[in-house]
């Protein structure tokens, strides 16, 4: 996990995947550092089919959350409809997507989330063009889906990261395998990305489940 200027280990947290509005001000309350909303079509969590006009609103200045805009081999100019129109901060792509895209929207003032799938294993070389063009790489599990699968990845294959860009951690994190993440202290982990391990159906997140999960993520921060 990385350690801020004190040398203290913090994790910052994002629950993906999110829809329905009471649920979503429910999670609020929990102050996760990240919420996603997927604009992937094919996705049983795509938003767009829902009615989230609520989500055109901004959010109230207590709300410090970053709304995340989750997309696949999306055009630029749909990313930045989107954006625009739900107020994304941060664009999180889980495509194909080229290290110019990752620059451009950067310039345009968003935080990138370039996202990578592994299975049991993979060629960080493939990192290296998008490194100044990202926030943040997030490590899922490899899957024709692109994501959201509840499957976890090998994470020993993260041993083999030689770059001090952080990353955050994704695929079928749950409340029993989250612990082990603390093998991972020794190398840039920022965080978690939490979703279908934490639903009562697709999109609808279980509050009382990531209440445990952000008294864990507190009882990290706090120390
Ligand atoms: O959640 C989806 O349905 C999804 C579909 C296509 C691309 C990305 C998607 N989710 C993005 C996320 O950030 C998820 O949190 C991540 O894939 C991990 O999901 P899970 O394995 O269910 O914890």
């Amino acid at each position: 996990m990385i350690k801020d200027k004190q040398n203290i280990k913090t994790v910052s947290w994002k629950v993906c995947g999110m829809r329905d509005q009471k649920n979503i001000y429910d999670v609020l309350t929990l102050e996760p550092d990240y919420m996603g909303f997927i604009m992937y079509p094919p996705s049983s969590r795509f938003i767009e089919r829902e009615d989230v006009s609520f989500l055109e609103e901004k959010w109230s200045n207590d709300i410090q959350t970053k709304r995340v805009g989750v997309f696949v081999n999306e055009e630029k100019q749909t990313i930045l409809d989107f954006a625009k129109k739900y107020h994304f901060d941060v664009i999180q792509l889980h495509g194909k997507e080229t290290p110019e895209l990752c620059q451009s929207l950067k310039e345009k003032g968003f935080e990138v989330f370039k996202v990578f799938g592994i299975k049991d294993e993979f060629n960080f070389e493939v990192l290296k063009p998008y490194e100044a063009f990202v926030d943040y790489f997030l490590f899922d599990t490899k899957s024709p889906k692109h994501g959201g699968t509840g499957e976890t990845f090998d994470w020993g294959v993260l041993e083999q990261y030689n770059s001090t860009k952080p990353f955050l951690l994704s695929g079928g994190l749950s409340l029993e395998n989250i612990k082990n993440i603390r093998k991972l202290d020794h190398l840039p982990c920022k965080g978690i990305d939490v979703n279908s391990k934490f639903e009562i159906s697709p999109a609808l997140k279980d509050v009382e489940q990531l209440t445990s999960l952000s008294e864990w993520v507190k009882s990290i921060n706090d120390k």
